[in-house]
């Protein structure tokens, strides 16, 4: 078994993200974090069913005592009730500031574990041990923690970075389809945002990828890490350039929230949202239509949908205008200068924003 390890640079705070296969058995990436603590393992009934003995027993070996708290699965359950029933648990059984939160699952697990350990007690420490390929490659690292709220996404929510970041890609074998296609919209947006080669890559490999090709599914991941640590390690609490990572969320989770969480997954409705962002910025002559074809193209061919549900004009604008980005009541968008290259652009004429949604 192997693994490779990167690093967020974060000064005290740096952590170490591990990637590869069989690592929720290895005792030793755990015990410098959980060694002699008590450990508060959240994750849902699918993930817990396939993964939770066995990350247990490692977390023994390690000199941990764990207990598990299985939370509903999905996205509607990013939610305050969620969170709640959390801190019942930990207080139920009698959780101190020393307690180590353990997020094992996929995104919608690690964010509401991660903003429990944000808030619990002010802030408990905290890992994330993803399992899925969209947490493998994006929402495990970076410390954003949020819940929704019906009138937006991500809403609620607090920076908190992890102690480590463990990523066994053999939890990988397990997604449902849907979902490995929902990780790969986050893959190929760092080709978007930030680098142009591995594009390129993705595109060749866009078959393998799909596939579960093991040995793509791997570079894929260590790339997609690499991108975001840096964004991070520049800007940890998004007051530039870590705007970037946001590129198709403008779009994306106003087609969240208004279709109702849960019914387009977050890595589909980027998919979609990459799309129109793609389309604003041929519009704006930021890239040429060739461009915004191949972004098109590309996300069409990693199994994502590249059409916006129908959502309404009014609405789109209404969702867009809560968008956590936005300053002084204008939309601010993530747009492409080239395709490897990402722009944060505050002055989009409404006029503009409202005609690429409606042509949608
Ligand atoms: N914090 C961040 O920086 C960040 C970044 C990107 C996305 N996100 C958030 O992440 C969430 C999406 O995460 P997601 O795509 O992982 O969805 P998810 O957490 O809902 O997981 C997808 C589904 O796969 C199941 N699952 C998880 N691991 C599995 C496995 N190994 N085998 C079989 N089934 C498994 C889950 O139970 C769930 O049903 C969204 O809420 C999004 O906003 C956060
Ligand atoms: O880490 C970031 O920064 C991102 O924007 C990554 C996104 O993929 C992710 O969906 C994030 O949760 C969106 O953050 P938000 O601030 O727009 O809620
Ligand atoms: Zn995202």
């Amino acid at each position: 078994m192997s693994n490779e390890t990167l690093h967020v640079a974060l000064g005290d705070r740096s952590y170490p993200i591990h990637i590869g296969a069989g690592l929720l058995a290895r005792a030793e990436l755990f015990a410098p974090h959980v060694r002699s603590r008590r450990v508060a393992i959240v994750t849902n009934a699918a993930v817990a069913s396939r993964y939770e003995r066995r990350l247990r027993q490692t977390l023994e070996s390690a000199g941990a005592k764990s207990f598990s708290i299985a939370m509903p699965d999905g996205e509607a359950h990013k939610d305050w009730k969620s969170l709640d029933a959390i801190f019942a648990r930990l207080l139920e059984e009698g959780a101190d500031r020393k307690t180590v939160i353990v997020a094992l699952g996929g995104g919608v697990v690690g964010d509401v574990a991660g903003f429990a350990a944000a808030t619990y007690q002010r802030g408990v420490p905290f890992l994330q041990v993803p399992t899925t390929l969209l947490a493998q490659v994006d929402s495990s690292v970076g410390g954003k923690t949020a819940i929704n709220h019906a009138l937006g996404k991500n809403m609620v929510g607090a920076f908190h970075q992890p102690l480590a970041v463990v990523a066994d890609t053999d939890t990988l074998a397990t997604l449902p389809e849907r979902e490995l296609a929902a990780g790969l919209a986050e893959v190929v947006k760092y080709g978007f945002i930030a680098d142009a080669a591995f594009l390129d890559w993705i595109e060749a490999h866009a078959a393998q990828l799909v596939a579960r090709d093991a040995s793509a599914l791997s570079y894929a991941i260590r790339r997609s890490c690499e991108i975001k640590a840096a964004v991070v390690a520049e800007d940890e609490r998004e007051s530039g350039v870590r705007a970037i990572l946001n590129f198709g969320h403008t779009f994306g989770h106003a087609i969240e929230a208004a279709m109702g969480y849960g019914e387009w997954l977050h890595g589909e409705a980027v998919g979609a949202g990459m799309v129109l962002a793609a389309r604003l910025s041929a519009a704006q002559g930021r890239i040429a239509n060739s461009d915004a074809l191949r972004v098109e193209r590309v996300v069409a061919a990693l199994g994502l949908p590249v059409a916006a549900p129908a959502i309404g004009v009014e609405d789109w604008l209404t969702h867009m205008g809560r968008d956590k980005k936005n300053e002084e009541g204008r939309v601010t968008l993530i747009l492409l200068d080239a395709l490897g290259k990402a722009a944060i652009v505050r002055d989009t004429p409404a006029a503009a924003i409202r005609k690429i949604v409606s042509a949608s």
